[in-house]
């Protein structure tokens, strides 16, 4: 999948990122708007992940004005329910999902349907690169990368099942990771005032610099703040929780003197073992005062090894950089025009907001609860 994942799909995101978001306000009626109240915000956030997984990773053409009729939605109804239900999934036996309830019923249909999506996807792809669909063959989307490096590769080459395996991981990891960590960092924003004035600086000093406040993908690495928020809400509300590894050679750890295993663990070929990236990132050895959103933690922080939250090692998350970039531009684009602002409860102070709102719920991914923010135009 690694030529998928370039310098001009990052590009491809940051513009189709920042289409979208003129797109979201057209069509959700708040380009004139002065004060919006959203009442979920996790709706949006998780809205505009499937709309850009879905133009930059599949070459699918959503919209955000997209009717309830249009089948092409039906991509985002059917990932909402296998997101949701994939855990269970594995536990509960097949033949269960041909008991008459209507909810394991539309759990069934939502598998066997994007099976069948994914099928088609791989089918659409190879027929644009055999030349048979002249119009799709200009696409940059990440699908279309992958099955192009993959033709030709000989017994290299993935088989079918492969393809299919990994478009299912592209979709899922692709969405619900970034929507849920969009979330806790617009939560925290919102909390953190002088955090938010911050970046905001930081915003109106980078895309200043284009005389007007248009934003651009070269922008990227100078809106470390903006970046930083990102990394911190995704420490604290880490999308993956655990990394998960086989052993195959005897591994020793090197642990604590006072942790009570004697200063080490040894591993032996055959232990499957979890490394708990919560725990890690609460760690205050690692992290003081790991409760604080702190963004400038991240600040100079260049060694792509020390972001835990999108794994290390030779098997890191492959869509770094693309969750990156789509979250950098999001978010420029959205505090550029909005100021965030909790809506807090009648007498509640925003330290109760935290402990209400700031809560993790734990599915296939790990993020915060629903939650409604006010935006009042800068
Ligand atoms: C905040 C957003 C994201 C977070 C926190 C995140 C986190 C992770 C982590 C921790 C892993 C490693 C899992 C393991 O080693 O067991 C991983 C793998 C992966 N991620 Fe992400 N991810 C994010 C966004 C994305 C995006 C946007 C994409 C695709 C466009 C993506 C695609 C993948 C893929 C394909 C893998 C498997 C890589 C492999 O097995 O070699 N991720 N992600």
């Amino acid at each position: 999948m690694n030529p998928a994942f370039s310098p001009e799909t990052y590009a491809f995101v940051w513009d189709e990122t920042t289409n979208l978001y003129q797109e979201m306000m057209e069509a959700e009626g708040w380009v004139k708007g002065n004060d919006v109240m959203v009442s979920a915000i996790n709706k949006i956030t998780s809205k505009f992940a499937l709309i850009v997984i879905g133009r930059c990773g599949f070459g699918e053409p959503m919209s955000w004005n997209t009717t309830a009729n249009d089948s092409r939605m039906t991509l985002s109804e059917t990932l909402s329910i296998v997101s949701e239900t994939a855990v269970a999934r594995l536990l509960i036996p097949r033949w269960v999902y041909r008991l008459p309830i209507r909810r394991l019923l539309d759990i069934e249909t939502a598998f066997t349907s994007l099976d069948e999506r994914i099928k088609f996807l791989i089918n659409a792809r190879r027929a644009e690169l055999e030349g048979k669909d002249r119009i799709g063959s200009e696409r940059k989307d990440v699908f279309r990368l992958m099955i192009h490096a993959n033709e030709g590769q000989g017994t290299l080459s993935m088989t079918d099942e492969e393809l299919a395996g990994n478009t299912y991981l592209l979709l899922i990891a692709g969405h619900e990771t970034s929507a849920k960590t969009l979330d806790a960092t617009i939560g925290f924003l919102a909390l953190y005032e002088d955090v938010q004035e911050e970046v905001y600086n930081e915003i109106r000093a980078v895309l200043s610099d284009h005389g007007k406040l248009a934003s651009h993908f070269d922008d990227l690495p100078r809106l470390v703040a903006v970046q930083s928020c990102f990394l911190e809400a995704s420490r604290l509300f880490p999308a993956a929780m655990t990394i998960t590894r086989g052993v195959t050679e005897t591994v020793v750890l090197k642990t604590d003197e006072e942790d009570g295993h004697g200063g080490q663990v040894v591993l032996e070929p055959g232990v499957t073992f979890s490394v708990d990236l919560v725990g890690l990132h609460y760690n205050p050895k690692y992290f003081p005062d790991p409760e604080e959103f702190r963004p400038s933690r991240w600040y100079g922080v260049t060694s792509e090894n020390d972001m835990t939250t999108f794994s290390f090692g030779p098997r890191p998350c492959i869509g770094r950089k693309f969750a990156l970039t789509e979250a950098v531009a999001f978010l420029s684009n959205l505090l550029r025009d909005w100021q965030l602002q909790v809506v807090l409860n009648p007498g509640e102070t925003k330290a109760q907001w935290r402990a209400r709102v700031m809560k993790g719920y734990a599915g296939l991914t790990l993020g915060v609860g629903e939650f409604p923010v006010r935006l009042t135009r800068r």
